[in-house]
């Protein structure tokens, strides 16, 4: 790692991205601060640059120019895996579930990340290597309970609801362990009734788990309703940001973005 601490308060930070393809300036100077117990909506319309900075932020994209710090320290220069490594847990857009494998088997792979050896530890030190999965097998009964998919534990994930397949998608990001989540258009595709249910976990987790997160959503109702505070990006560029209502009241926002909606 590299930098020094620059905002020791803040869970995430972007520090000034600037992210070019060819001719594309996805990102243009794009700053943001995720603070700990914050539900940090980022909104804008399509091709803003949204899904741009989230992949700068887990390292899926490499910004020319600019820094990412976490907990205060640069983590400009690690790769994906050392990021989640870290905390910085990710669930993206779609279905990222095993279809034939159960709720509580897809939920057991999350865990692979954090497993500290593979085959060959499991089989020179079978003892320590079982505790190690005895822990995570339990930790995916909390997973289980905390996202209510007690009933759905031994169904494969394939035979469930779209809106129960991305909630053990969510199990299985928090597998990880995560001291921030990142979550990239999560109720795309939902029923209202979906919408609402995990909505709740999103709030749960900031709540009972004390995980702050970073939310890409399109659906400003929920937005406007769980977020503390909203960042609108537009043309690759940070237009405002501050509480819900004041994103809601921005003339900016209104002309480039909510229109009658924020009314
Ligand atoms: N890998 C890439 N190669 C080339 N151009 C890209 C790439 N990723 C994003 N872009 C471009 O960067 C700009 C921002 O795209 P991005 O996907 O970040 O927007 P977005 O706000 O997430 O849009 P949406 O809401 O439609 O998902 C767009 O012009 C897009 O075409």
């Amino acid at each position: 790692m590299v930098g020094k601490p620059a905002d020791a308060g803040a869970v995430l930070e972007a520090h000034d991205l600037c992210l070019r393809f060819g001719a594309v300036e996805a990102l243009k100077s794009v700053s943001l601060r995720v603070m700990p117990r914050q539900i940090h909506a980022v909104i804008g319309p399509n091709g803003a640059g949204k899904s741009s900075l989230l992949n700068c932020l887990s390292g899926f994209y490499r910004p020319q120019s600019g820094a990412v710090r976490f907990m205060g320290e640069d983590i400009s220069t690690l790769a994906p895996h050392r990021r989640a490594g870290l905390g910085i847990s990710r669930t993206f857009q779609g279905i990222q579930t095993y279809p034939s494998m159960t709720a509580r088997e897809n939920i057991l792979s999350g865990f692979h990340n954090r497993m500290k050896g593979g085959l060959f530890r499991a089989l020179l030190y079978w003892g320590p290597a079982r505790k190690e999965e005895e822990a995570f097998a339990a930790r995916a009964e909390d997973i289980i309970e905390f996202l209510e998919l007690e009933q759905e534990r031994h169904h494969p994930v394939g035979d469930m609801s779209y809106g129960m397949r991305k909630r053990v998608d969510l199990g299985r990001a928090l597998a990880l362990d995560p001291r921030i989540l990142i979550m990239d258009e999560p109720m795309a595709g939902m029923s209202p009734e979906e919408k609402g249910d995990l909505a709740r976990f999103v709030l749960d987790i900031r709540d009972g788990l004390d995980i702050p997160i970073v939310l890409v959503e399109h659906d400003m109702e929920v937005v406007m309703d769980i977020s503390d505070r909203v960042t609108v990006i537009d043309f690759g560029q940070v237009i405002a940001s501050g509480t819900p209502d004041e994103v809601r009241a921005n003339p900016a926002v209104i002309a480039a973005y909510l229109g009658g909606e924020a009314a």
